[in-house]
């Protein structure tokens, strides 16, 4: 579960701020995708790193499963992020030497301790995502053998490496066509269900929209009421 209270984010702009986020209120039920929308420069990026504890808002509590981030230090703020949020960033960010089962294995090394998986069990649970998301006959492959509807699945995969309770996603479709992109969504809504991860998703493509259990839309760092996105 996570629940964003009053976010409010500035960035320095010459002499005075700019604000990116303006008081915003928002939450996420396991097992629900809620998708945000809104015009480029509007904040949703912004909305989400604040989400995933990579950015410090200016006032307003990030709550994860219960949990105030906002009142960690950096480090229990690290392992937070590596136990309970899985990140899907626009660009997968790929090793290019490291094959689909290591791209996920390394997740588990990089996981906080006390969540480790031994090497034979996280290269199991690498297998079965990857069979999940569709690949297991990829599973041996390096990326630049694979195409960017693939590397794609392998990155949201790789973000559930951890069994995360928080997922974040950041225009999963902006660089794939129609279809690759709408089977991009298929597949976090299912994965969302069966992990029963609370699922944000950033994204322009408002044909996607209405297959999600919320929306929001972001303008001018505000929300505003989601209707407006059908018109
Ligand atoms: N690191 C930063 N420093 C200063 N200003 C920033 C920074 N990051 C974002 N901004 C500003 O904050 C505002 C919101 O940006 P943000 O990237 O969150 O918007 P967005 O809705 O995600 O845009 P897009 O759809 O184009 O990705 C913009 O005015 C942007 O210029």
């Amino acid at each position: 579960m996570i629940r964003l209270d009053d976010i409010t984010l500035t960035f320095p702009d010459g002499d005075s701020r700019l604000t990116a986020v303006d008081h915003v209120a928002l939450t996420a039920r396991p097992g629900t995708v809620t998708g945000i929308t809104g015009p480029s420069g509007s904040g949703k990026s912004s909305l989400l790193a604040v989400a995933a504890t990579l950015i410090h808002p200016d006032s307003g509590r990030v709550l994860i499963d219960d949990i105030d981030a906002t009142q960690l230090d950096p480090t229990e703020a690290t392992s937070l992020r590596r136990e309970k949020i899985g990140i899907v960033f626009q660009q997968p960010n790929l090793i290019p030497s490291l094959t689909a089962t290591e791209q996920l294995a390394l997740m588990n090394e990089l996981g906080g301790s006390h969540s480790r998986r031994n090497r034979r069990t996280a290269t199991a649970r690498a297998e079965a995502l990857l069979e999940s998301v569709g690949l297991a006959d990829s599973k041996d492959k390096r990326p630049h053998q694979l195409s960017g509807g693939q590397r794609q699945r392998i990155n949201i995969a790789r973000a559930l490496m951890n069994d995360p309770s928080v997922l974040l996603v950041d225009e999963p479709t902006s660089a794939l066509d129609q279809a690759r992109g709408a089977s991009i969504i298929d597949l976090i809504l299912r994965l969302t269900d069966e992990l029963n991860t609370s699922t944000l998703l950033v994204t322009h493509d408002l044909v996607h929209l209405p297959r999600m259990h919320a929306v929001v839309r972001i303008v001018d760092g505000r929300l505003v009421p989601a209707v407006a996105d059908a018109a």
